[in-house]
């Protein structure tokens, strides 16, 4: 499972708005059909290696992606069959229809399958869940290598409604943009291998796949104090705060101090006690703080997190430390990532509707900070508007005080001074690295040392 680095991410409604951009500055939507029929074609080609071909075709302009791509293939002398579900009922896939002089089958449970099948049966306008009785007659054919047309048939492409797909595919090609079934659960890794075909669309990048992850080198002319200050409050679990600070001195961090002395876990991590740490909420070198991790709810967290707001530094709150922050938090504006895994999240900010990248949207607006909602298919949004999708992540992070790890790696990056999304975007993916990099057997620790 894979989706292209830095891509766009279009819902329909800003798919249908770029497509008729497209138009205005004169590329007709029968073009754009054509490119990404043509598209389509490429990919099945590769994908069959020669192994005849079957293109299912749907009633709308996923099924006319399909007849241009049945067209362009058989004209280069692949062997290609099409079978379909409905007569076409927009123009646009009509006239590819017309295109396509071969013989159409009927999609039933008698349809012979092929090597590759090709899944042209319903892209962006899926309307519900497949019937149960087409779902039987795909299950006949899950065996085969599947290409999916813009997104698996079945799927809810604004990844609102929770359907999953009967067919899972091994590549799926999206056309101009990715959509968010591409990124969310449960329709991701129902795509296999995303692959996407620009065709000429020109997407906003307001929603998009996370950046490759860069090396951030040390300035020639860094000093411990410029490369990013973070204080880490500790609760009563002292390793989770460990590892917090751990993780920001490994993220780049170039001074980390950690309240409490039992656990630091490196010599050069600075244990304080908690009044010499209060002092430093007023330095003016302590670029982010980090708090939450190891700290249950209670009036020692409340008086931590209400000392932590005072100071108005940039913050990292995680765990239990989001619900109480949250009264004060919209009130000054300020940089500040939040944490939430899925329970967090949904105690936090409940009655909140729509795609897992509606919902952690409308927490960054309400809240005035970036929100960081982790699961396998994490989501980055910012107060702005802006959205980073961290699909496919890596699961050998779903392991105890991996979260822990994340907040200590915002500190570090926040701590930098600049953007808040763009430090929860480059901690996010920092934290993939580390764990793509050691991969079976990983436990949170792990993460933490060389
Ligand atoms: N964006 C672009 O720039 C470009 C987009 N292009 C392509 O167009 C695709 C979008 O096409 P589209 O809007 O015509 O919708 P599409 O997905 O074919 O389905 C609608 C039809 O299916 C039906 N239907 C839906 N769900 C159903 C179900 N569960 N079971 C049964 N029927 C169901 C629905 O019926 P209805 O809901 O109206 O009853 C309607 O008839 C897009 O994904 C991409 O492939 C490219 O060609 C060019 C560039
Ligand atoms: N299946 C998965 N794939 C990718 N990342 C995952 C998966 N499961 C968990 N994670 C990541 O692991 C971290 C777990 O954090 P959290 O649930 O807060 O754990 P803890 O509180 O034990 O530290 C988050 O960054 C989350 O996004
Ligand atoms: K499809």
């Amino acid at each position: 499972m894979s989706v292209p680095a830095d891509a766009p991410i279009l819902t329909t409604k800003a798919m249908r708005e770029a497509e008729a951009a497209c138009a205005i500055q004169g590329t007709s939507l029968s073009e754009l059909m054509e490119l990404a029929g043509a598209a389509v074609a490429d990919t099945a080609r590769r994908m069959a290696a020669g192994a005849p071909i079957l293109i299912l075709c749907g009633p709308g302009n996923n099924g006319g992606d399909g007849y241009v791509a049945a067209r362009l293939l058989a004209e280069r002398g692949a062997s290609v069959r099409v079978a379909a579900l409905a007569e076409p009922v927009t123009d646009l896939a009509k006239a590819a229809r017309a295109g396509w002089s071969g013989p159409i089958e009927p999609l039933n449970g008698r349809l012979a399958p092929a090597p590759l099948i090709v899944d042209a049966l319903f892209g962006v306008g899926s309307s519900r869940p497949i019937s149960d009785e087409l779902a039987v007659i795909l299950g006949h054919f899950d065996d085969r290598r599947i290409l999916a047309v813009d997104v698996p048939s079945g799927v809810d492409s604004d990844g609102g409604a929770n359907w999953t797909p009967p067919l899972s595919a091994d590549v799926t090609l999206a056309l101009g943009a990715l959509k968010p079934a591409h990124v969310l659960l449960p329709t991701a890794p129902a795509c296999g291998r995303v692959l996407l075909a620009p065709i000429g669309i020109s997407a906003s990048k307001a929603i998009g796949t996370l950046p490759k992850p860069g090396t951030a080198k040390p300035d020639a002319t860094a000093h411990k104090f410029n490369r990013g200050m973070v204080l880490v409050f500790a609760g009563p679990m002292r390793g989770a705060a460990a590892l917090s600070a751990a993780a920001a001195l490994r993220a780049g961090a170039g001074y980390v101090v950690l309240e409490g002395s039992e656990r630091a876990p490196f010599s050069a991590i600075i244990a304080e006690s908690d009044e010499r740490f209060g002092e430093r909420l007023n330095d003016p070198r302590v670029g982010a703080v980090v708090i939450g991790p190891g700290f249950p709810a209670g009036d020692e967290l409340l008086f931590d997190v209400e000392a932590a707001l005072d100071s108005n530094k940039a913050l990292v709150l995680d765990a239990a430390a989001i619900d109480a922050a949250l009264p004060r938090l919209s009130e000054t504006p300020r940089n500040a990532i939040l944490t939430p895994h899925e329970g967090e999240f949904a105690r936090a900010f409940p009655q909140l509707y729509g795609s897992k990248i509606d919902r952690a949207k409308a927490a960054a607006a309400r809240t005035q900070a970036v929100v960081i909602y982790k699961g396998a298919d994490t989501i980055i949004a910012a107060p702005d508007g802006r959205v980073a999708a961290a699909w496919p992540g890596s699961p050998w992070l779903a392991t105890a005080g991996t979260g822990d790890v994340l907040a200590g790696a915002c500190g570090a990056m926040l701590a930098r001074g600049g953007d808040a999304f763009d430090a929860a975007v480059a901690a996010v993916g920092w934290h993939i690295a580390q764990a793509a990099r050691i991969g079976p057997g990983l436990v949170a620790d792990d993460l933490v040392r060389e």
